[in-house]
């Protein structure tokens, strides 16, 4: 068939205009007789001979030439006509796009005819040869799937190639596409492929070789545009293979033998990791295997074919790397919970009212900060105002420390007993040992009428934050890193270890105090000791009242007075936060102070507590918007800008194990019950509010997320509520907790922030 004649109707450039009609008029007429002859389908290329009628049928796209110079059909689509011998599809020379899915196609060399060709589909066919024709100028994209090629041979005339459809083969190895310099998408799925090689440094975007026998991910170290990965139905266990695949968006590898979870490290790296699938793999045994994977890759969206929701997220960094308030809310939560299944009683601590709460002094810091010195020093001055606020531990004592007065050195178990009794207000682990500081501690100071000084690490205020207790928090910390790593050293008793983990610790309360103005309200270096209890001694006498200016000025005062106020010293030691002598305060510190003694802060503060106590009283919930713009009266608030909600799981993450700590039994003495209070049974006073156990109780319902339930461990394991012998619906879980919130209790919500990839 000459050009002239072609149905293509190849027409000269000059008469285009004129002819256009005709041709689309002859078209018409075609498509006429086509469909007349659409019931006579065997009639069209007998014998898998490709004819002429078939080739007008599966014309398509009408455009121009490669050269621009005719106007021709640039796509043919013969599927399913048992074709044979398709060598008058050479004679179509300008064919861009050449379909013959399932036919009986065996050879393929008329298209090397066809220069311009670009698409060509040839799978479903019988084909065991891959290529073997001439090749086109700019062959781009080629489907050869389901036929039977056996070898890939070579390639490298292809040079154009960007895409590789070879599906459904006998192909056993990946050979000749060195020379495809622009092949970005490969696919070699359900193939007899055993080892991944002949990759080396092509541009592959997309890679499939899924349903092979793939034992080993190999060689695509240097693929470095990798994005989509398919190893589907293999026999992969490790994911090592990937470490170098940065730009990996999306692996599938459903059906293999990935059994381990650190696996899952191997391709952290790769940040825009969007979607994995580890369906049909034995690592789905493993228990929290879906929080555990997310864990590890944060921005997952979509995992093992369902959507990642962020409450997962939020779980899984609850479990496995909690945040420092999460910590302390489960905490929290085990001791006031606890704490209600003892009989209540009054406590002494709790006797003022909240309008004037407890005196407490806690001074805070690192290891070493020398803020237990500083404590004792104080208790030691000024022992008619303070009392010290004895901690348990179950480390053991040192040869200088005397049991009851430095700590109440227990035994794991009966650490641990305490707590299930109520016993503590919060507890902490640090370095393998548990410190906790139980509510008869505190009563045991305020009982004498004495103001309670504690020491404690960060982690232990931000649970005593969530208490009704409210007491000022003076950071201690040396700011040189060298005096604190001499001090520690003195002391003789610690390894490199630790002592290096103890100095990074200085950041961790030089940051809190950077990023949470308030949290303490005022901080000391501690470099040189004298100078730093010389502060604190300032800080005490003047907020006492007997520095020797406060002194002076009560002096004057009391001279203009008829009676002088004869229990100044405990009075003011119990109003610690508030001071008591209006008059020489004021003076002292430069502040006007109301007829009680109330300065404007402390005053506007009162106020806040009244509307907030009449509020709960008459039953009424304030709007949202005011519920989110009030300012809750704190001194020293804890993280307000992060506090959004507690996740799911609740486990008692905090509390001490045996195995943590081999159950070493020391000195069990610890404070005796105060035969005067202990009895006293009353619903008024309690360890905290149970409105904040309301708050976080959707984290107790959703038990199942419990970390793998180490039995051994009773504090791990149980659920407080469940011992209360409430349900898991809890009776006051429906109430809205703007109602029953009594004024100065905590409202803290927990939402740690989602870590960024590398946690
Ligand atoms: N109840 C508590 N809650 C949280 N932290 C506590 C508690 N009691 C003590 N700690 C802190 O635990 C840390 C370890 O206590 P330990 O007595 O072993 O410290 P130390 O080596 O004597 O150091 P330092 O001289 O700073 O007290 C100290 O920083 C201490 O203040």
């Amino acid at each position: 068939m000459d050009e002239e004649t072609d149905i293509l109707k190849v027409h000269e450039n000059s008469d285009l205009d004129v002819e256009q009609s005709e041709l689309i008029l002859e078209n018409e007429n075609l498509e006429g007789e086509l469909n007349e002859d659409d019931n006579n389908d065997e009639e069209l290329s007998p014998g898998g001979v490709l004819d002429e009628e078939t080739i007008a049928r599966g014309l398509s796209n009408l455009g121009r030439s490669a050269h621009g110079e005719y106007q021709v059909y640039l796509n043919v689509t013969i599927p399913g006509f048992s074709l044979v011998d398709i060598s008058l599809l050479g004679e179509y020379q300008y064919l861009q796009k050449v379909e013959v899915p399932y036919n009986d196609i065996t050879d393929l060399s008329p298209l090397g005819k066809l220069p311009h060709l670009l698409i060509l589909d040839a799978s479903h066919n019988q084909i065991e040869k891959l290529l073997d024709f001439t090749p086109p100028f700019n062959l781009q994209e080629v489907n050869f799937s389901w036929n039977k090629i056996t070898e890939m041979g070579d390639l490298s005339s292809h040079y154009c190639l960007h895409k590789l459809l070879l599906d459904n083969n006998e192909i056993s190895g990946i050979f000749g596409l060195e020379h495809c310099r622009r092949l970005k998408y490969l696919s070699m799925s359900h193939n007899h492929i055993s080892k991944m090689f002949g990759l080396d440094e092509l541009p592959i975007q997309y890679l499939n070789l899924s349903n092979n026998q793939i034992r080993h991910i190999e060689n695509l170290e240097t693929l470095k545009y990798l994005r989509e990965l398919n190893l589907s139905g293999n026999n992969v266990r490790s994911l090592s293979g990937l470490s170098k695949n940065t730009l990996l968006e999306m692996v599938d590898l459903e059906d293999n033998e990935i059994i381990d979870i650190v696996e899952i490290n191997h391709i952290k790296n790769a940040k825009n990791l969007r979607e994995l699938n580890l369906l049909r793999n034995p690592i789905q045994e493993l228990p929290d295997y879906r929080l555990s994977v997310l864990f590890r890759l944060n921005r997952l969206v979509i995992l093992d074919r369902h959507h990642v929701k962020e409450e997962e997220k939020v779980s899984a960094v609850n479990m496995f790397d909690p945040p420092m308030d999460v910590v302390a809310a489960r905490d929290h939560i085990m001791h006031v919970v606890y704490s209600f299944l003892q009989p209540a009683r009054i406590w002494d601590s709790t006797l003022p009212s909240t309008e004037t709460p407890y005196p407490m002094l806690v001074l805070v810091g690192p290891q070493g900060s020398g803020k237990k010195e500083l404590a004792m020093n104080l208790v030691d001055e000024f022992g008619d105002y303070f009392g010290f606020g004895v901690s348990h531990t179950t480390r053991r004592p040192r040869v200088d420390e005397i049991p009851g007065k430095d700590y109440y050195f227990v035994s794991l178990d009966k650490f641990e007993t305490d707590i299930k009794m109520g016993q503590f207000i919060q507890t902490y682990q640090h370095q393998n040992n548990w410190f906790g500081l139980q509510m008869e501690s505190i009563e045991n100071v305020a009982r004498d009428g004495h103001a309670c000084v504690v020491h404690m690490e960060l982690e232990g205020v931000m649970t005593l934050k969530k208490t009704f207790f409210e007491p000022r928090y003076v950071l201690v910390t040396p700011l040189n890193p060298e005096i604190h790593e001499r001090r520690l050293r003195q002391k003789g008793i610690y390894s490199e270890e630790h002592i290096k983990r103890t100095l990074k610790r200085v950041d961790l309360y030089v940051k809190q105090n950077q990023e949470h103005p308030g949290f303490f309200d005022m901080m000391i270096c501690s470099d040189d000791i004298t100078v730093a209890y010389k502060q604190i001694q300032k800080i005490v006498m003047d907020y006492l009242g007997i520095s020797p200016e406060a002194q002076e000025n009560y002096t004057n005062q009391m001279s203009k007075k008829e009676t002088p106020d004869v229990s100044f010293g405990n009075i003011r030691a119990r109003t610690w936060s508030r001071p008591s002598n209006s008059e020489s305060l004021s003076q002292s510190r430069g502040l006007r102070l109301d007829s009680v003694g109330h300065g404007i802060v402390e005053e506007e503060s009162i106020k806040r507590r009244q509307s907030a106590a009449k509020d709960v009283v008459n039953n009424y919930v304030p709007p949202l918007y005011d519920q989110l713009m009030s300012k809750y009266p704190k001194t020293a608030p804890q993280m307000a800008n992060k506090q959004i909600g507690l996740g799911h799981e609740q486990r008692a993450a905090t509390a001490p194990t045996k195995k943590e700590q081999g159950g070493n039994i020391y000195d069990d003495t610890g404070p005796a019950d105060s035969p005067d209070s202990s009895s006293v049974e009353s619903s008024v006073s309690r360890l905290s509010d149970l409105d904040s156990a309301a708050e976080l109780e959707p984290t107790l319902l959703e038990e199942e997320y419990n970390m793998n339930a180490d039995s051994q461990l009773p504090t791990e394991t149980m659920n407080p509520l469940t011992l209360m012998g409430t349900s898991s619906n809890l009776q006051y879980s429906n109430r809205p907790a703007s109602k029953t919130l009594r004024p100065g209790s905590d409202r803290h919500h927990v939402l740690p922030p989602i870590q960024p990839a590398g946690v």
